[in-house]
């Protein structure tokens, strides 16, 4: 049986995923506190209860969802802090925070991106810089766009952590009528995948902006599933079945949906624009920019093949150009 007792969370980010997640726990019995950078944001949430600037459909019940600015106040008396915030800017979003204010919480990781400073995964992270013990660390995982979030589309999300408890409690706070999320022992290879997948949108992207077509991109998402299997192995072997939806349902929602940011960004880049316009043009961050560099410098250890990533990462970081590149990873996929 179910408490009659409230659970407390707390949200950390302003964006598409924090305000899907919301909606989501707002269908439970939770009390949330809902921390945005923007005092502006937060102020009109408070007032007109929808987030003008992500998924403003979405109606924020505020007897359930408490918005503030003040990052100690939003973890305050939290049981579980989820970190929704582009895994470049989540440092800047927790400054002022100590292990201390950590204590005793769980941590839960909404990001799919690496920690562009150390090159590591947020679980990694906040273990490091919080003392946040393993089993009070998990991740939200699995194909599931903010969009279809908002719209009450069936979804599925996995949980992962390194032992069943803490995903078993995550997930039951994420189950509601239109989610379904189940528990998952790989916090490691999840990440890592959900890290990967956006930078093979991102040349899914590129091909699609180039004018490759539907041939071509099945066997550049078969090639990638391979490349991600090469990868999670060998930095963090254990058995894992990678056609699950954690893994593979995540690649393919991002590869080939018109919703994903990182597909939408490598398109812009296949068309010609500079990085610069590209990110202007969206309003939204894409993951995989920040974290292909990442996995390169991993990988300049590891050594595993990865053609796809290489391609991403000479044609970002550089300067080569789209189509040539493209031209050389056509000769590596089989
Ligand atoms: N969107 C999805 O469907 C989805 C699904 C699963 C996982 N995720 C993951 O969720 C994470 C968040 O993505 P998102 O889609 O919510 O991103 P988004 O819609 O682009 O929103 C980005 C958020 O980050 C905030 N931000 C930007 N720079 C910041 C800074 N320096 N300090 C603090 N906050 C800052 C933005 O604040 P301002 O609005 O004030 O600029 C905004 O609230 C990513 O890791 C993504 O991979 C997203
Ligand atoms: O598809 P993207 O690039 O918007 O990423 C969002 C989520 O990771 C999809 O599960």
């Amino acid at each position: 049986m179910k408490s009659s007792t409230p659970v407390k969370i707390a949200m950390i980010g302003g964006g598409s995923w924090a305000t899907a997640l919301i909606k989501i726990l707002s269908e439970g019995n939770n009390s949330v506190r809902w921390w945005l950078r923007s005092k502006t944001d937060a102020d009109h949430i408070r007032q007109f209860h929808h987030n003008r600037s992500y998924l403003s459909d979405v109606q924020i019940n505020p007897r359930k969802v408490k918005v503030c600015t003040k990052i100690r106040e939003a973890i305050r008396d939290a049981d579980f802090v989820i970190l929704a915030v582009p895994a470049a800017f989540i440092a800047e979003a927790l400054t002022g925070l100590t292990p201390t204010h950590f204590a005793g919480k769980h941590v839960v990781s909404a990001i799919k991106g690496m920690i562009p400073a150390t090159n590591q995964l947020v679980t990694d992270w906040a273990e490091e810089t919080y003392n946040v013990p393993k089993d009070h660390l998990s991740c939200i995982a699995g194909p599931c766009h903010a969009e279809e979030v908002a719209l009450e589309k069936q979804s599925y999300l996995t949980i992962a952590s390194t032992g069943n408890e803490c995903a078993q409690r995550v997930s039951d706070l994420l189950t509601c009528r239109f989610v379904q999320a189940s528990p998952l022992n790989d916090l490691y290879g999840v990440e890592y995948s959900a890290v990967m997948k956006n930078i093979i949108a991102l040349a899914c992207g590129i091909t699609h902006g180039l004018g490759y077509g539907d041939n071509f991109q099945a066997v550049l998402v078969s090639n990638a599933m391979q490349e991600i299997r090469r990868f999670v192995d060998a930095v963090y072997p254990m058995e894992r079945d990678l056609s699950r939806s954690a893994y593979l349902g995540d690649l393919l929602v991002t590869a080939y949906s018109p919703f994903s940011r990182n597909r939408t960004f490598g398109t812009l880049i296949g068309r010609g624009y500079t990085i610069q316009s590209a990110q202007t043009e969206m309003n939204m961050i894409a993951e995989g920019y920040y974290a292909v560099r990442s996995i390169y410098a991993i990988n300049s250890t590891y050594q595993v093949r990865m053609p796809i990533v290489d391609a991403v990462y000479r044609i970002l970081y550089e300067g080569a150009t789209p189509t040539a590149e493209m031209a050389l990873l056509k000769g590596k996929l089989v």
